[in-house]
């Protein structure tokens, strides 16, 4: 069976406002089209399994270089959805820096939003998509609005996020990220509260379904 799948992808820098935007459209579709009908994945699941590694050993992982994600795993799940197959998604621990043992059913969707930074660096991904955003919010925005969440809800110290940003996240953005805007069919500015960006992504989707 081929069913009806639109996907969306959205990328764009660390705490850019991808999340933000991608709940909003779920919330507001959800309305329209029922819960059971959309999705949001978030490409953070995909983080490759670190359980064989010491804690010493995955604090100094790069996670912002596309060699941390398996995007092998998370096509295989696209391509299981679109072809009408529910999936087991990975859950994942950002204190523990590693899969958690459980899993997430996704049940097919008519619509699945698709968020997370490196998203668009791959063209197998990118072509599983029928639009791509990128958040183009602007960098040190990005860092204030990541200091204050990873402290209050990733279990980081302030001197750990400032160094990891310094060493790995924006040599990252500026080397991976930043350059994948150039495949986004959307740039939005500003971040997640861009209500004009949100209902045109909305709009398209509409759009798309009803092809
Ligand atoms: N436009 C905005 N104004 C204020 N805070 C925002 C805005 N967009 C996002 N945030 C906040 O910034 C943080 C990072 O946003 P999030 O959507 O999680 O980013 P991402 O998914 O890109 O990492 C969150 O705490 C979120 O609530
Ligand atoms: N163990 C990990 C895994 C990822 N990160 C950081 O998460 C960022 C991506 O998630 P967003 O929600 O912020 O888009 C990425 O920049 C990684 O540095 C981490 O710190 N630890």
């Amino acid at each position: 069976m081929n069913s009806q799948c639109v996907i969306i992808g959205i990328a764009g820098a660390s705490a850019s406002g991808k999340s933000l935007i991608a709940k909003t459209i779920y919330e507001e579709l959800c309305r329209d089209l029922g819960t059971d009908q959309i999705g949001v994945i978030a490409e953070d699941a995909y983080y490759k399994d670190q359980k064989h590694l010491s804690m010493d050993e995955r604090v100094k992982t790069n996670y912002d270089h596309p060699k941390a994600l398996d995007h092998e795993h998370l096509c295989r799940h696209l391509k299981a959805l679109k072809a009408g197959e529910a999936v087991e998604i990975p859950k994942y621990s950002y204190s523990e820096h590693t899969r958690m043992d459980e899993t997430i059913k996704m049940t097919p969707k008519k619509v699945i939003i698709l968020e997370g930074i490196l998203l668009l660096t791959d063209p197998k991904l990118r072509e599983l998509m029928d639009a791509s955003v990128f958040m183009d919010t602007p960098l040190d925005i990005c860092f204030m609005r990541r200091l204050k969440r990873d402290v209050a809800e990733r279990g980081r110290t302030m001197e750990s996020v400032m160094s990891q940003y310094t060493d790995t996240v924006r040599p990252m953005f500026l080397q991976f990220i930043d350059p994948s805007k150039q495949y986004a069919d959307i740039i939005v500015p500003r971040g997640g509260k861009n209500r004009i960006a949100t209902d045109i992504l909305k709009t398209r989707i509409q759009h798309l379904l009803d092809r």
